[in-house]
């Protein structure tokens, strides 16, 4: 007897995953204080703007050796006083652990950071490929005029250690100067 061929229980698609056991999670401006430089355009902007959303797909229990996750960011356009919209940023709770990220939709770029502070970036666009290393904190800017979403899968015990960059930051910025996206 033949085996039945099954639809499967998630598609991706487009910039989006949906299905079974799939999660989405946003951040409103009022969920990033602190993370932008300028507090003053910060306090004058409506704390219930959306500036992104995470759907993520997580099959296995938070901190199982072994397992993998996958996730899709959506970073809507914006900016706080020419700081564009961007993630929290983290460095892995397991801080060794790595993660790919790779764009879908809209221009941004990913901003890197090891633990002596050395920051660099990459253009993400539609295909850009990110292989994060282990011990490199990772954020990701919305440069363009539009939605920016990228993909990303990383280790099932990884975690997330937000409060590293909520104490210290980023040792740089991501600035729009006169159109141009400047990492000061
Ligand atoms: O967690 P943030 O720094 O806010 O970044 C937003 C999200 O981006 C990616 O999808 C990561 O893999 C997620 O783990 C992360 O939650
Ligand atoms: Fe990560």
């Amino acid at each position: 007897m033949d085996t039945i061929i099954n639809e499967p229980k998630r598609v991706f698609r487009d910039d989006h995953l949906g299905g079974e056991g799939v999660d989405k999670s946003i951040r409103k401006l009022k969920d990033l204080r602190g993370i932008f430089k300028d507090e003053r355009a910060f306090e004058n902007m409506d704390p219930e703007t959306l500036v992104y959303e995470v759907i993520s797909y997580l099959p296995v229990k938070e901190g199982t050796q072994g397992g993998v996750y996958f996730g899709v960011t959506s970073i809507f356009p914006g900016s706080v006083g020419g700081e564009y919209f961007m993630t929290k940023g983290h460095f892995h709770a397991m801080i060794d652990r790595t993660e790919f990220y790779w764009g879908i939709k809209g221009e941004g770029v990913l901003i890197l950071m090891d633990e002596q502070r050395r920051v660099w970036a990459e253009k993400m666009f539609p295909g850009s490929f990110h292989y994060i290393p282990g011990r490199v904190a990772h954020r990701v800017a919305n440069t363009g005029k539009e939605l920016l979403s990228f993909a990303a899968s990383w280790p099932s015990d990884a975690g997330h250690n937000y409060e590293e960059i909520a104490r210290n930051g980023f040792a740089k910025r991501l600035i729009d100067i006169n159109g141009v996206a400047s990492l000061i």
